[in-house]
């Protein structure tokens, strides 16, 4: 059986807020940056950041920190985000259009080439330059278009169904919005995104903090 497990998940989840502070750096006019400072930035241990950046493969130099480009580099090149992806949308609803005009991802080389809904009176509108399929359409539009991503965003009770739907049309890796834990063949990438999860960090801060 096949295993998407990664043992470095929190070093993964921080490198995209490095990778921020580094940008910023570079337009600021920055050749080099030390794990200090990142993690002051961020408000992190600056041991924790030496470890996190050592899992792209860069090192540090003595007394100057890290190259910024190089660095940009090699965090944008761990992360693939240095190769084009191209995803669906699947649920064109408040969340799917909010992700449809969600510029971000297309810095990250996410490029969302389609929609799909059940709903008729969406199918062929186009939200934030998007078009809108048929469902029914989506094995024919994964061989036109050559994308293998679906970010689901169907109503809960739609979740299962569709994403066997989509695993069955050829469908890779699935970016689940939905609070369904997806059954699927051990070949489907599934990554849950839980808005709960990040509220939960706040709650506890403001307890704790405030
Ligand atoms: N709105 C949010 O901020 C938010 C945040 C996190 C998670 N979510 C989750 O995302 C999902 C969508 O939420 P929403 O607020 O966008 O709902 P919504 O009702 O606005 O949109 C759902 C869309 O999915 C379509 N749909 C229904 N069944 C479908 C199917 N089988 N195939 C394709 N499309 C189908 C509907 O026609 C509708 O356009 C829910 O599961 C929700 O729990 C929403």
């Amino acid at each position: 059986m096949k295993q998407h497990k990664l043992l470095n998940l929190p070093s993964i989840r921080r490198l995209p807020s490095y990778l921020q502070v580094v940008k910023t750096a570079m337009e600021e006019g920055k050749e080099y940056i030390s794990g200090t400072y990142i993690s002051q930035e961020l408000e992190l241990e600056a041991i924790q950041v030496r470890k996190d950046l050592a899992l792209t493969g860069i090192m540090g130099r003595p007394r100057m920190g890290y190259p910024v480009k190089e660095l940009i580099n090699a965090i944008e090149s761990f992360l693939q985000w240095n190769t084009d992806q191209y995803a669906c949308v699947v649920g064109a609803g408040n969340l799917g259009q909010a992700l449809l005009g969600f510029n971000e991802l297309k810095k990250h080389k996410l490029h969302i080439v389609a929609a799909f809904d059940v709903d008729k009176s969406k199918i062929g509108k186009k939200f934030h330059g998007t078009e809108v399929f048929s469902l029914d359409e989506i094995g024919k539009k994964i061989k036109e278009l050559g994308f293998n991503m679906a970010i689901l965003t169907v109503p809960q009770e739609s979740a299962q169904e569709t994403a066997e739907i989509l695993a069955d049309n050829g469908i890779k890796a699935i970016w689940n919005f939905t609070n369904i834990k997806l059954k699927l063949p051990s070949d489907i990438i599934v990554q849950q995104e839980d808005l709960s999860s990040g509220y939960a960090v706040l709650s506890v801060k403001m307890a704790r903090f405030s």
